[in-house]
């Protein structure tokens, strides 16, 4: 059986592993070097990117994980997790780094402040029915490279059309918190991807 790793050392570590287990899989937190080569694939969960990248620095958690990233590994990042997976960000505070490996541009805090957080139903191309998706202090997609798969944009408001979900073969990322509502279709989505491999 493969095992998911979340990275743990800050943010929504809790339900992530709650929603990997509902959907059958062995989930463990990762918040050192020799956690990160027991598992198969890694969730990047929401919190805070620049606080992610400094802790992962200072826990010799982030050449590891580039590495592992640029080897093949499986990884879902979302909201500051699709931060820390994108090979370019706007937005960022001065000497941000991110791990890389999504061939996107994401903005942080992209929505502003009068939408800093909301909710919403959005499509999804590998679900039948809308998705419910929560929002907080949320990045956007900016500009896909050619490979990366458009998974669902915002329906309407001032930001419709905006890019929400990508896919670039076993990358997955959502700027939204797929762990917040219970839905584990996108856990499921992505426990399937690593079974795929
Ligand atoms: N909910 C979140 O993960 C917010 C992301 C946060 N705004 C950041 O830039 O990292």
């Amino acid at each position: 059986m493969s095992v998911i790793g979340v990275f743990a050392l800050q943010g929504n570590v809790r339900e992530h592993l709650a929603m990997l287990t509902s959907v059958g899989v062995e989930a463990r937190a990762v918040r050192r070097p020799a956690e990160l080569e027991q598992v198969d694939a890694m969730v990047l969960p929401g919190g805070e990117s620049t606080t992610m990248y400094k802790l992962a620095r200072t826990f010799d958690l982030f050449e590891p994980l580039q590495k592992r990233i640029a080897d093949g590994m499986p990884v879902f990042g979302t909201c500051a997790g699709m931060i820390m997976l994108a090979n370019e960000i706007t937005g960022g505070i001065a000497g941000q780094e991110t791990l890389g490996g999504l061939d996107v541009t994401v903005r942080r805090n992209a929505f502003g402040r009068q939408v800093d957080s909301f909710e919403s139903d959005l499509e999804f191309a590998a679900l039948d029915t809308p998705y419910h998706a929560v929002f907080i202090r949320a990045p956007w997609v900016e500009r896909v490279g050619q490979d990366v798969e458009v998974l669902s944009t915002v329906r309407s408001g001032p930001a419709a059309g905006r890019i929400v979900a990508v896919r670039h073969d076993r990358l997955l990322a959502t700027s939204f918190h797929p762990e917040m509502t219970g839905d584990a279709r996108l856990h499921g989505y992505f426990a399937e991807l690593v079974r795929g491999r």
